[in-house]
């Protein structure tokens, strides 16, 4: 038996909203200073993925493992592993011509694999085609080729991800708001480069976007209770979007189908089986802006089921609206209840045994309406323009980047 017995879902609704507009008003209702945000660095046993391959495919030998003795592709020294996701193994490697350290990507072993490599060169190349500056947005690509069996794609090697920064792996100090201001700011302009050639990039996550330089300054204060104390601060944001190996180029119309993308980054039309268009970016950038500011993930690691993942994204930033659910339940039915408020069917009615369900329902009464934790009132008209769960209704990326919340920065270049 469950210690907690699982809440019925409209009930849990209605208290968070209660807890959600009560810490509203304790703030006075309106917005606080926007440096005053609540940070919660994630431990670091987050269970995503080592940069090492995991052991199941390090015996098949579906992996690379990174060996200081390689030499990749005749030139390329291996130095060290840095990281390691679904489709590959990514190694720090020193260019023995120009002496230059680079970034490599090993893809895993498996024939399904070989076309994301020719994507990612196709696409890189069809950046670069379009001779516009924010091609610099993107982490060059500089060759590629077959090592031991393994696709290799060769790139300018960037510093530690967003990922990396929000956990603390990078021993920086969380984000100040004048970095999260330029790095909306360049992920917007970035993609919507992506969306003015007609290429989605599906994947925008923290971990898929990396800081270009990590040049940093050392600040030095003396905390009356702790004694001296010392942190490093980024002297410059500048970003280097990665992983071009799932971009979609749409034809016609612009739709495609099909389950794409991290589950927490994810668009709710994703989620619910529908068709897609490039926005589905958007919803995925709007995710990453808000992790920025909060300093945590939006979406608990440990949710299950797409449907869990709707009824988070309710609680979030619901409710769906009206029109939106009708329409969806009219084609997929079951998805949506109407009881005066639309809400996620979840667990849907008649589920056999409630306890199944009470950890979804734990996680679920965790989540917080978004509106009352973003403090800064241009950033949260952003991230309703980005997040809008009826995607006819998102902005697209060329309206957004033009928003108010960007008014403080000076305009960057890429040249
Ligand atoms: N150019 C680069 N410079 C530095 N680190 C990089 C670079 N490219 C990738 N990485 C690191 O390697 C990790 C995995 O890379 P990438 O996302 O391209 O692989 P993947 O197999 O497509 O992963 P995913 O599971 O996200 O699809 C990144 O999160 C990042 O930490």
């Amino acid at each position: 038996m469950p210690t907690h017995p699982p809440l019925p879902r409209r009930q849990y609704i209605a208290e968070q909203r209660a807890r959600a507009l009560a810490a509203l008003s304790f703030s006075g209702g309106t917005l606080g200073p926007a440096n005053k945000r609540p940070r919660q660095i994630l431990p670091p046993s987050s269970p995503r993925l080592p940069s090492n391959p995991p052991s199941s495919d390090r015996s098949s030998e579906r992996a690379y493992i990174a060996r200081a003795t390689d030499v990749i592709l005749g030139r390329y020294q291996v130095k060290a592993g840095i990281g390691f996701g679904t489709y590959g193994t990514v190694v720090r490697a020193e260019d023995k011509i120009t002496g230059t350290a680079v970034a490599i990507k090993l893809l895993h072993r498996d024939e399904d694999l070989a076309p994301h490599a020719l994507v990612e060169q196709r696409m890189y190349e069809k950046l670069l085609a379009g001779c516009n500056p924010r091609v610099r947005l993107f982490a060059q690509v500089l060759g590629g080729g077959m090592y031991d069996g393994f696709h290799c794609i060769v790139f300018e090697l960037c510093s530690c991800t967003l990922f990396d920064v929000l956990q603390g792996y990078s021993g920086l100090v969380p984000l100040p708001a004048r970095h999260i201001v330029e790095i909306a700011y360049q992920l917007i302009s970035g993609v919507e480069y992506l969306h003015s050639l007609n290429i989605a990039h599906t994947d925008i996550k923290l971990d898929n976007i990396a800081l270009r330089q990590h040049d940093t300054v050392k600040l030095r204060w003396l905390d009356p209770s702790t004694g001296f104390q010392e942190q490093r601060v980024l002297v410059k944001a500048q970003i280097c979007i990665l992983d071009l190996g799932t971009a979609i180029e749409l034809q016609g119309r612009g739709v495609a189908h099909g389950l794409i993308g991290a589950r927490g980054y994810r668009a709710p039309e994703v989620a619910l089986g529908l068709p897609w268009t490039m926005n589905v970016d958007n919803f995925s950038i709007g995710c990453v802006v808000s992790e920025l500011y909060l300093g945590r993930s939006l979406f608990d690691c440990e949710i299950e089921s797409e449907r869990e993942y709707l009824a988070a994204i309710d609680n979030l930033l619901g409710p769906f609206p009206e029109d939106f659910a009708r329409a969806v339940e009219r084609k997929y039915p079951g998805n949506f209840e109407f009881d005066g408020r639309v809400t996620v069917n979840y667990p849907a009615p008649g589920a056999q045994a409630e306890e199944e369900y009470a950890d979804a329902m734990r996680r679920l009464e965790r989540v917080q309406p978004l509106a009352a934790l973003v403090h800064d009132h241009n950033l949260m008209d952003l991230i309703r323009q980005l997040l809008s769960l009826n995607p006819t209704n998102r902005s697209a990326l060329d309206v957004v980047v033009k928003h108010k919340f960007f008014d403080t920065m000076t305009r960057l270049t890429w040249k």
